[in-house]
């Protein structure tokens, strides 16, 4: 696979033209892969999403879905009409809510199907705010271990996790299983919201195989320098 294709950028953007403004950075280059989350979707709509995969992007539709069994079969039903790449799952819907998704995922394709990938832990949660805010007892990689090994046995396609848990993910599911990382920040940068970070070096080499990056490089003063930079730094790791 193309090392660019590594890179997800997370278009965290209020409307069209912001995130339009964005791309327009790679102007003439190769299309990044966009990672479409509920800020922008919930305003653009499918049109715009259905658009970028006309223009060649790769998308992920980042909608982290939780509901009844039924409830989310309909909505990856729905999904599936866009034709985007990824699509999100929170893992705490369980294996029958994680199964219902891929046989809707399955029956709904319109050629390749899309790829789920279940939110184990989010990346800005630490050990004391899963201990005693979300009331969940154990450690974070035993809580994020548990939620893989139940999103592999359901079907899922892979698991977001912070890069810290990837190589573990890996040994308690499959090497071909997804682990798709957010909460990656370049040396020096500002963490943010993020808790369970690691830097895109880290994060190749624990065995990540997509790194999800919003902030460090839609923020930066020039943002392809800002991801050049990045896969520079991913291409080394890699070796
Ligand atoms: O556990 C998770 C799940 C999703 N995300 C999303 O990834 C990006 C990260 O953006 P940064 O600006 O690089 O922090 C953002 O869209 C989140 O919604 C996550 O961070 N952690």
């Amino acid at each position: 696979m193309d090392i660019r294709k590594r890179i997800i950028i997370a278009l965290d953007y209020p409307n069209a033209r912001e995130a339009e403004a964005l791309l327009s950075h790679w102007e003439g280059k190769e299309k990044p892969f966009i990672k479409v989350g509920y800020q922008l979707f919930y305003r653009v709509g499918p049109e715009w999403v259905i658009k970028r995969k006309e223009e060649g992007y790769s998308i992920f539709l980042d909608l982290k879905l939780h509901d009844i069994p039924n409830t989310v079969a309909k909505g990856v039903e729905s999904i599936s009409q866009l034709g985007v790449d990824f699509l999100t799952v929170h893992a705490s819907g369980g294996r029958k809510m994680m199964e219902a998704a891929r046989e809707a995922a399955e029956k709904s394709a319109r050629g390749q199907r899309v790829q789920l990938l279940a939110v184990t832990q989010l990346t800005s949660t630490d050990q004391p705010m899963l201990n005693e805010e979300i009331g969940i007892p154990g450690s974070i990689t035993d809580c994020v271990t548990r939620y893989a090994r139940l999103a592999y046995q359901a079907g899922a396609d892979g698991v977001i996790c912070s890069g810290q848990e990837a190589g573990l993910i890996k040994q308690v599911t499959a090497s071909d299983f997804l682990a798709v990382t957010p909460g990656v920040r370049p040396l020096g940068d500002d963490v943010q919201d993020q808790k369970r970070v690691v830097t895109p070096t880290q994060a190749i080499k624990n065995g990540a195989d997509y790194l999800v990056i919003g902030r460090p490089i839609t923020q930066a003063p020039s943002p392809v320098k800002a991801y050049e930079a990045i896969l520079a730094e991913i291409k080394q790791a890699w070796r």
